[in-house]
């Protein structure tokens, strides 16, 4: 049984996302997406919320598996029985800190790897922190998200 683990804030979860979970979703035969709790940031939605999102989002596609997590990724990937991560990659921009991460998730695991898929390119713009920028200013995000997570973003930004 082929798993991989795809782990990211997804505060929310964007177009860009989904893209790698559709394509990747089929190279594997389970896809752990897994929402990473970060001590270092104060995400806009709970993990709770965000697992929930994903779940709606990823509901079409059968052998996708969302969870939560803390703590050592590479320890977290192992307890799902894989050792593979799947991360976007939507510029050059996102390689510098890809590559230091995966070089060193390799050092401390050697057994562990990381595979980088490229967004399509209409989504090679498209950050969770971009969306959330543009809905705080009345911005429409609804060729960036779902349509279930649009209405929750915007309701989630009337409360900020
Ligand atoms: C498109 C994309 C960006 N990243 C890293 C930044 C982020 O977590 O949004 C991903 C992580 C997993 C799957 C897809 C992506």
């Amino acid at each position: 049984m082929r798993i991989a683990v795809c782990p990211g804030s997804f505060d929310p979860v964007t177009k860009g996302h989904l893209d790698i979970f559709e394509r990747a979703s089929k190279l594997f035969d389970i896809l752990v997406v897994a929402v990473f709790h970060n001590p270092n940031k104060k995400p806009l939605f709970t993990m709770e919320e965000r697992v929930e999102m994903l779940q709606e989002a990823t509901r079409h596609i059968p052998n996708i598996r969302v969870d939560g997590f803390s703590g050592l990724l590479n320890q977290y990937v192992r307890q799902q029985n894989s050792t593979v991560i799947v991360r976007g990659l939507r510029a050059l921009s996102d390689f510098e800190y890809e590559f230091q991460r995966a070089l060193l998730i390799k050092k401390i695991d050697p057994g562990m790897e990381t595979i980088f898929m490229m967004t399509s390119s209409e989504y090679s713009f498209v950050s969770s922190s971009g969306i959330k920028e543009l809905a705080k200013f009345g911005g429409d995000i609804s060729c960036l998200v779902p349509l279930t997570i649009k209405e929750k973003v915007i309701q989630k930004m009337s409360k900020e």
